[in-house]
């Protein structure tokens, strides 16, 4: 009798989860299995999409639809990270940072990359890319797999496109390359956004961050080193896509401005750049310039000035005492900045001394640089950077830049002309 019962029950115990299953399921059972998710090189990278267990029909990446990718580049605290939250939360795409993948692999007990890792977020260098680009393919093909196996649940006809944001990569010249061998057509790069910040924001942002941050690189010492692997490594691969027309430059200094409310609203306003609110009566808070003028223009605020405004009588007088080169500007936005405390908040700040004096360096600089080549019979003059002007200033010198140019070119088909000449 005890023999049966023991029989009985190791035969319901076997066949339990069949039945359990075959209850579940009603249709074919779909599932997806990834065999290999180490990153032990590329080509181990392995993965099987079963559709139907019965006929076995196996997917791999070639076979579910081509995803579209944005990668997101900048300086170190740009606010990539914050700008590819918000659009993802607005637009749905999958926000990936490869900075991010890297700093949790570096964090998998045992990985045998963390100290590798390690070693080059400390340094602001770049990790090999067979290491980055194995986790960024990792964590597509995982969001492509669910998109996948959300169809077949819903009995859809096609698999979703899967729309993916990657922050921070390629970040130099090894990143591209690895990403064109590994991934190359597999995915459709539609655009690379590129968030541009003065060098002096990105430090005082990533300093701020390291107050709470808790990351090895928001520190003095590696935020040089990562600014210049931006400038050197990350910038060549901007100019890259630049010639492909992928690059969409975004302004990403944007100052938020203190002011005082004089209503309330106990919400936040969700808006693209970023929450703000709540608005309590005499209580400060920040926002957008635009808010800012909007809630002015209705009698809701008042304005609270930039405290760089301070520094400004300090930098005049600096100034006057430097008549060769600019010095670096209190804010990136300091002209406009000032323009509209002016018109919209009747605030006059004195400094016109100021304002003409930086043109007239800049336009000194400008005229001197190109009147040293022509004089020099110089055809051809490098890179051009103009130290510590803003984009305002910048374009005050934009036609006189463009006539230097056009001028030497002038120049240039004449020597040309000359040299044919004497040929014959
Ligand atoms: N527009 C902004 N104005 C002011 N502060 C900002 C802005 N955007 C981001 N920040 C702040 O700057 C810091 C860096 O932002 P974020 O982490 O998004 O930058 P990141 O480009 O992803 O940086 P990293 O490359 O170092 O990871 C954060 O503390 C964030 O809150
Ligand atoms: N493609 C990448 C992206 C990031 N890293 C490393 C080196 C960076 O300084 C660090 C932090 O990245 P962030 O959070 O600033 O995007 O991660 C890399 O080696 N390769």
């Amino acid at each position: 009798m005890f023999v049966i019962i023991i029989k009985r029950w190791l035969n319901y115990s076997r066949n339990f989860p069949v039945n359990f299953l075959l209850k579940q399921t009603p249709k074919p059972l779909n599932y997806c299995q990834i065999l290999s998710t180490k990153i032990d090189g590329i080509d181990s990278c392995f993965y099987r999409f079963f559709n139907n267990i019965n006929n076995n029909k196996m997917y791999d990446w070639n076979n579910l639809p081509r995803p579209n990718v944005i990668f997101v580049l900048g300086g170190p605290g740009a606010g990539k990270g914050t700008q590819c939250s918000l659009i993802s939360e607005k637009f749905g795409h999958v926000h990936l940072s490869a900075g991010d993948l890297l700093r949790k692999e570096q964090n998998t007990f045992g990985s045998k990359y963390g100290e590798l890792i390690a070693e080059h977020i400390k340094n602001g260098t770049i990790v090999p890319v067979e290491i980055t680009c194995k986790l960024l393919m990792n964590a597509m093909l995982e969001n492509m797999i669910a998109l996948a196996k959300q169809a077949n649940e819903n009995e859809q006809k096609s698999i979703a496109v899967g729309n993916f944001l990657i922050d921070g990569f390629p970040r130099n010249q090894d990143n591209l390359d690895g990403w064109r061998k590994f991934v190359g057509d597999k995915v459709n790069v539609e655009l690379v956004l590129v968030l541009e910040c003065p060098e002096q924001i990105y430090l005082e942002r990533c300093l701020k961050r390291g107050q709470h941050s808790g990351r090895a690189d928001d520190n003095p010492e590696s935020m040089k080193k990562r600014l210049d692997t931006h400038l050197n490594q990350t910038m060549p691969i901007v100019n890259y896509y630049e010639k492909l027309n992928l690059v969409k430059r975004i302004d990403a200094s944007h100052d938020l401005i203190e002011i005082v409310p004089t209503f309330r609203y106990d919400r936040q306003l969700n808006l693209i750049t970023g929450d703000f609110g709540p608005f309590r009566p005499s209580v400060p808070v920040k926002v957008p310039m635009w808010l800012a003028i909007n809630l002015h223009r209705q009698n809701k605020c008042s304005i609270i000035s930039p405290t760089w405004i301070n520094d400004l009588p300090k930098l005049q007088d600096a100034q006057a005492q430097e008549m060769n080169r600019l010095l670096p500007p209190p804010n990136e936005h300091w002209r406009e900045t000032l323009k509209l405390l002016e018109q919209e908040f009747g605030r006059s700040i004195q400094c016109s001394e100021l304002i003409e004096r930086r043109e007239a360096i800049l336009k000194k600089s400008v005229h001197e640089l190109f009147r040293e080549a022509y004089d020099k019979n110089q055809m051809f003059i490098g890179d051009v950077t103009l130290d510590n002007a803003t984009s305002a200033e910048l374009i005050l010198v934009k036609e006189m830049i463009a006539k230097g140019f056009k001028r030497l070119q002038e120049l240039r088909r004449n020597v040309l002309l000359a040299s044919n000449r004497k040929h014959y």
